[in-house]
């Protein structure tokens, strides 16, 4: 196979040259991490503003190592921050970070490929066809290996998400969902039929989702737009703390869906906030809810006592403002409409699914414009009756507890890190880091437990290894030392970090409050990522002094 690496546009696309097909995956200029990405693909002896190469007549095994090529670029164009900090060690390996970012990839190339079938410029259609095939295939064998259970909790009843879903359908929503209760997680959109990969679950008209439109035609409008500052989701909260009330709302059988308790960090009583002591997550959900009651009190009593009719009291406490907070935190979604604009909406029905870290919808957010609805398309197979999950964005354990109220099942997250507050010293010059902050996490995320690697992150110990010697790899037999050393420091910072977190939670089971089980899980998460951390520097010790102990014999 020629792998060639040569520039070709300024999109990702596939085009013929000759009896050639040149894929291009490239990182936009917008990426904020385009310089780091940029950097990898290099490393990994890739041009990151190249394109691939094969030939029309390529052989399958050509075919698959032209593809095995365009997935590593692929990953690294669709890594986040937290992605592209922890890549080294599986780059290096040529292997993948997580199915999350997988999925992305394959589907990122699958766009390009499409884009080309559909210009009609490829003599080559066949070896697309068979590319786009192998793409399908891979994404089904990455869907067999991470089936989430779904248990369905039968003897609850869900006729008001009937109602509403059978209010939508007459509005024009086409579904291929049903609304069930799950365990561990309320509501929860369960597939009626085998969705394929393209296949659309959902699809919203524009009119039944709730946006700004409907603020602009309330009574609160002229008066909240003369309020300096204030934003139109602040608006749009304050608009659906009095519509949820309202008996003729066009939106009443959406808003009886609505809990009457959200659960969310956001509401966490005194004795959840004590489980969480010595965690970075108690101060931020004490920010958070400190900031919230800031912007309450700017605003109320002050609108109710001037304009009780439009603003009325008991409609406008600071607990029904919460609620709002929280109903929005955790329902909302943030959508481009036909006009270009980023506004974020509730949206009913799609409000039931539920959140995954493998996702089966990926890409939904933006209007189409032909058919002027909302589509929410199948990333991999859904099979019928197994609950349909969506992707909520690139969000850690802390981040969902305190908006939404859980934590996902499992302990693959890989957007679960704890960051590093490291003092290297004075006079260190790797102060200032390419990377503001370091962070750690789950060691058996990593796949590189080799020696230098310890399933740490390879950037945090060059890091250490520089501040503590700039030639530290010119250093000869003291290397060895010098690794001894800084998995020792390591150890010793992390055990500081453990006993920080208080003893052990000994799981009260049922007894516990919903609040105290979730900081209880949060605590013992954090402490199973610290443990990991801990296993592996000792298990990095006991690798240097084996190689110690062979070079002194
Ligand atoms: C958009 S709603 C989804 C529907 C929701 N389950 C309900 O009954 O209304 C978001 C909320 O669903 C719950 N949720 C979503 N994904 C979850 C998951 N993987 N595990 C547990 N709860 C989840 C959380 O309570 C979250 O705040």
């Amino acid at each position: 196979m020629d792998i060639d690496k040569q520039h070709l546009n300024s999109t990702d696309d596939a085009r013929e040259i000759d009896d050639e097909i040149a894929v291009v995956i490239e990182i936009p200029d917008s990426d904020p991490f385009y310089d780091k990405k940029k950097k990898l693909l290099e490393d990994m002896g890739f041009d990151p503003l190249g394109s691939v190469q094969i030939k029309s007549s390529s052989t399958p095994d050509q075919l698959k190592n032209f593809l095995d090529v365009l997935l590593r670029m692929a990953r690294v164009k669709n890594f986040s921050e937290v992605e592209l900090y922890f890549s080294r060690d599986v780059i290096d390996l040529g292997d993948y970070t997580n199915p999350r970012n997988e999925l992305l990839a394959l589907h990122a190339i699958l766009e390009s490929i499409d884009k080309s079938l559909s210009s009609k410029i490829n003599r080559s259609k066949n070896v697309l066809h068979n590319l786009q095939n192998s793409i399908i295939d891979r994404i089904h064998t990455l869907g067999s290996k991470f089936v989430e259970e779904t248990k369905i909790v039968e003897d609850s009843s869900c006729d008001k998400e009937q109602c509403l879903l059978d209010w939508t359908v007459k509005n024009g929503v086409k579904t291929k969902l049903e609304i069930a209760y799950v365990e561990g997680a309320g509501r929860g959109a369960i597939a009626t039929e085998k969705l394929e990969v393209g296949d659309v679950a959902l699809e919203i008209p524009v009119s039944i989702i709730i946006s700004e439109d409907l603020l602009h035609e309330s009574d609160l409008y002229p008066i909240l737009a003369k309020i300096d500052g204030i934003s139109l989701e602040t608006m749009l909260l304050l608009w659906s703390m009095k519509e949820k009330h309202n008996k003729s709302s066009r939106f009443k059988l959406y808003f009886d869906t609505l809990p009457e308790h959200f659960n969310t960090g956001l509401s966490f009583g005194t004795n959840a906030f004590m489980a969480l002591d010595g965690m970075l997550l108690l101060e931020e959900i004490l920010q958070a809810k400190e900031h919230l009651r800031t912007q309450y009190d700017e605003l109320f009593p002050a609108l109710c006592n001037h304009h009780p009719d439009v603003f009325p009291p008991e409609l406008y406490t600071w607990e029904q403002f919460l609620w709002a907070c929280e109903l929005w935190y955790s329902n909302s979604m943030k959508v481009i409409f036909g006009d270009g604009k980023l506004r974020t909406c509730l949206i009913p029905v799609a409000g039931f699914l539920n959140h995954s870290t493998f996702p089966h919808i990926m890409h939904y957010g933006k209007v189409d414009a032909t058919t002027n609805s909302l589509s929410f398309p199948l990333s991999r197979t859904c099979h019928a009756g197994e609950q349909c999950f969506l992707s909520y964005g690139r969000l850690s354990s802390s981040h969902l507890l305190t908006f939404y109220g859980f934590i996902p099942q499992g302990d693959n997250n890989p957007f679960d890190v704890i960051p590093l507050d490291i003092d290297l010293g004075e006079d260190s010059d790797c102060k200032a880091s390419e990377w503001g902050t370091h962070m750690v996490r789950g060691t058996w995320l990593s796949k590189n437990h080799e020696i230098f690697h310890y399933g740490l992150p390879s950037l945090l110990l060059d890091h250490i290894r520089k501040a503590r010697d700039p030639e530290w790899w010119s250093s000869g037999n003291e290397i060895l030392d010098n690794e001894l050393d800084i998995l020792r420091d390591l150890t010793s910072t992390f055990e500081g970090m453990m006993e920080g977190f208080g003893d052990e939670n000994l799981d009260d089971g049922e007894r516990a409050s919903w609040d105290v089980k979730l900081a209880m899980e949060f605590k013992n998460l954090q402490r199973k990522i610290v443990s990991s951390i801990l296993t592996s520097c000792n298990a990095g010790c006991e690798l240097i002094e084996r190689e110690l102990k062979k070079l002194a014999n």
